[in-house]
């Protein structure tokens, strides 16, 4: 088994329940984690500011991937600096495209303030990721839906791409961090990690993915995959 160095958690349906409610366990179970001497990283499709007040409340130190790996946040690294890594002037040119090839059934509302991501577009659910994929199908940019909302992203970037910058940072291979995800944005995410978890609410394509899927699901399926590896209760 490999050693535990890193913990690495999705935010919206793994930490949080489906209303994106915070659970209490997986707050318990991330400061047993970081008390236990590991870092505890946030990889989301969250915003930069939404996911640094997170990591402030909850107290994990690892830093942050955040936007889909569009952005990267550590304590302490090049002065406190949100890193971003995507073209967001390009990601608006293709979220217009898209807006003005839309029939007037699709309507689209942006989620979280558009000014407060800095790397991608986030809109919510209201139609299906195949419609946006076919229709920005010549442009430079991957469609995720999160089962949160819908994002729009640089395709030379993903969660698990900027996850290494981190860890390189940390000086922690990827191959001793664990990873926990819900959804397909994470796929990308598992990719990149040793130990790779899926909560039991997790899409089917990730529980492919995973070498273990959680008996159960969300924050009580994140302190049961941490019982199992990290403390090995
Ligand atoms: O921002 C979203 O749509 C979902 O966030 P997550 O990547 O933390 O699940
Ligand atoms: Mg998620």
């Amino acid at each position: 088994m490999k050693k535990i160095k890193a913990l690495a958690l999705d935010i919206d349906g793994t930490i949080t329940d489906s209303q994106r409610l915070l659970s209490i366990n997986a707050i318990k179970t991330i400061r047993k984690v970081e008390n236990s001497g590991i870092p505890v990283i946030l990889v989301t499709g969250n915003t930069a500011v939404y996911t640094y007040a997170l990591t402030t409340s909850i107290g994990t130190t690892g830093g942050v991937v955040g936007e889909n790996g569009g952005v990267m946040f550590k304590e302490g690294y090049k002065n406190n600096e949100t890193i971003v890594f995507a073209d967001k002037k390009y990601i608006d040119k293709a979220y217009n495209y898209l807006k003005e090839n839309l029939t007037k059934e699709h309507q689209l509302k942006i989620v979280d303030d558009q000014y407060c991501r800095l790397s991608e577009v986030a809109f919510y659910r209201t139609m299906n990721a195949d419609i946006i994929r076919e229709i920005l199908k010549d442009w430079n940019v991957k469609v995720y839906d999160s089962g949160f909302a819908l994002h729009i992203t640089d395709q030379n970037i993903n969660k698990g791409i900027t996850l290494e910058k981190l860890a390189k940072i940390l000086k922690i291979n990827p191959d001793n961090i664990m990873g926990i995800g819900d959804s397909e944005n994470d796929l990308d995410f598992l990719d990149h990690v040793g130990i790779k978890i899926a909560v039991a609410n997790a899409s089917s394509n990730l529980k492919e993915k995973a070498d273990y899927v959680c008996k159960k699901p969300n924050g009580d399926g994140v302190m049961e995959a941490v019982e199992k590896f990290i403390f090995n209760d």
